[in-house]
């Protein structure tokens, strides 16, 4: 997948630190790396902004290298510039004390009164090599920035927030505009740091693509180019049986939302679709439904009858969880339920009270994870299923300024897939769906719309309706939450879940044209 998609790349500040030096040791040089960077973001503000006062606010690192070449660059453009210096400049990296020579400009030190004559400021403070949470000047400067409410520039990142988690250490700034080098790093695309970065551009500075083989890299941006060679287009000469056929179970009571999995797995393609529904509740469903069939589980023996129907070899993919019911006896049906889907072996999807069902005893639910499996929980079924995730060793392992901030979505998602077997999807905003082998996928299209009772259960049936045309979990969960978000910005403002499984022919006819014509 590396080569596939090398720029949905995400490195982590650490792991593009080692690009850097990579990309050294193959010939290029510091100097003109950083002269690249420097010039990349000053092109950005000048396209952008017209010219304005801008106060150039440089760090003790190279993040502040960059901030001096930005800010000669500006100069040379005539625009009036300010350079506010926090550090020590014998001690920086050569190439950041060579840059910082070659400024043209009168030097000050940093304080919150520069941004009195500011029109526009570039946060060169500190980037990548943030260590621990910001305190004294550069804290009460940052401060300041944000509410002045002057436009800001970030390189890199917005000062404060970790590369790595997208986590705030100490204080920030909400960028207008963020420029970094070479690939994205998670902190841009997982919450908060996304909010605060603005418009994000990527620029490329001269560093081979060739330093990523040394890497060894299992992050990526959500993007049909990490999948789409293996999306199950349907053949010229299929049938519906080479499709698929994926079971739905329906609960007793809110049956709104296993109607939602079922249509959203019909659009998706599956071949063909049952659902599953306990005698009670039969008839609402067959009136409800019409591609969709409505098999019988009878009164006492639901998973004896579910049992039976997944006898049918054909019946590949089966999603348990939307609306299953977790009051009284519905809990306890709803673990037999998913269990037996489970001892099939076939590719299954368990969200929603599938997830919660288990939250006495999360560990009954994974031993019986032996086959595919994709597991959609939102945060609060994940706090539910995975409760002791925060205290685990490898969170608090790391280095004391994140073992404060245990709230890494990435790792928690990665942690809880080692841990269950499934390939977890870690829902909200900037869902991250992560594998047992340690990949991952951060998505980064879903709008705030999608947040709405139901979208999930769409979802669910995205995701099982692609895994019986035979894709494999992890590529199914990439795609059906990336269709999930296309979906979802292309209804927009109004959207309601019943939209999503409607509107996903056009957003798959636009995927069609984009990648298969
Ligand atoms: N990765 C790349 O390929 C390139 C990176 N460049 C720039 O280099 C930056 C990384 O440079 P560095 O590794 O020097 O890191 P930074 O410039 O982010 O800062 C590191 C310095 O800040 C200090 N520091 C860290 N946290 C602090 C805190 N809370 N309070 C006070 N001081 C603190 C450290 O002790 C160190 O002196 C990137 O963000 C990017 O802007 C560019 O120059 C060009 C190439
Ligand atoms: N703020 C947001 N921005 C974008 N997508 C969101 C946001 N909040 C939730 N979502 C998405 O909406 C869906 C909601 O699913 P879920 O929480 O299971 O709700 P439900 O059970 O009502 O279907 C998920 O796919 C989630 O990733
Ligand atoms: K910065």
């Amino acid at each position: 997948m590396a080569q596939i998609a090398s720029t949905q790349l995400l490195l982590t500040p650490n792991e593009m630190g080692m690009a850097d030096k990579a990309a050294v040791v193959a010939g290029e040089s510091a100097f003109t790396l950083m002269a690249s960077a420097g010039k990349a973001v000053a092109d950005a503000i000048m396209t952008r902004w017209s010219k304005h006062s801008v106060l150039v606010m440089a760090g003790p690192g190279n993040n502040g290298g960059d901030g001096f070449v930005i800010a000669q660059a500006l100069l040379q453009h005539g625009w009036p510039v300010t350079l506010a210096f926090m550090g020590q400049i014998d001690v920086m990296s050569e190439e950041a004390q060579a840059h910082a020579k070659a400024w043209q400009g009168e030097w000050q030190t940093l304080s919150p009164t520069q941004l009195e004559n500011a029109e526009l400021v570039v946060d060169a403070l500190f980037g990548a090599g943030l260590s621990r949470p910001i305190e004294g000047v550069a804290h009460d400067m940052l401060e300041a920035v944000a509410q002045s409410g002057l436009p800001v520039c970030a390189v890199d990142v917005p000062s404060g927030l970790d590369g790595e988690t997208g986590q705030v250490f100490g204080v920030t700034v909400n960028a207008e505009l963020t420029v970094t080098f070479f690939r994205k790093k998670p902190g841009h695309l997982l919450f908060p740091g996304r909010g605060l970065c603005g418009e994000l551009m990527v620029a490329d500075i001269g560093i081979p693509v060739t330093v990523l083989d040394e890497l060894n890299l299992q992050t990526w941006e959500n993007n049909p180019e990490l999948w789409y060679q293996k999306y199950p287009w349907p053949r010229l000469d299929g049938h519906k049986f080479h499709r698929g056929h994926a079971v739905v179970y329906g609960g007793e009571t809110m049956t709104g939302a296993s109607r939602l999995t079922a249509r959203g797995a019909m659009r998706i393609g599956a071949g063909l679709v049952t659902l599953a529904a306990p005698i009670k509740a039969w008839a609402v469903y067959a009136t409800a439904l019409t591609g969709v069939m409505v098999a019988k589980l009878e009164q006492s023996q639901e998973t004896e009858d579910f049992e039976e129907l997944l006898l049918d070899s054909r019946h590949n993919a089966i999603a348990v969880g939307p609306g299953a019911g977790l009051a009284g006896f519905e809990r306890i049906r709803t673990r037999k339920i998913a269990l037996t889907a489970l001892l099939t072996g076939r590719a299954t999807v368990l969200d929603a009270d599938a997830l919660s069902a288990f939250s006495e005893d999360p560990q009954i639910l994974f031993d019986a994870i032996n086959g595919p499996c994709v597991m959609t929980p939102h945060e609060g079924e994940f706090m539910r299923l995975f409760p002791d995730i925060n205290n685990s060793p490898e969170i608090n392992n790391t280095p004391e300024i994140k073992k404060n901030h245990p709230d890494n979505k990435l790792t928690r998602a990665r942690l809880a897939a080692k841990q269950s077997g499934a390939v977890v999807v870690l829902k909200g905003a900037d869902t991250v769906i992560a594998a047992p082998d340690g990949l991952a996928i951060i998505n980064s299209n879903a709008p705030a719309e999608l947040a709405t009772g139901g979208s999930g259960d769409v979802l669910t049936g995205f995701i099982v309706g692609l895994l019986a045309q035979g894709m494999e979990p992890f590529d199914a969960a990439a795609a059906a939450v990336w269709m999930h978000g296309e979906v979802g910005n292309d209804i927009g403002a109004g959207l309601i879940a019943e939209d999503l499984p409607d509107h996903l022919p056009k957003v798959l006819s636009t995927f069609k044209t984009q990648y298969f014509s």
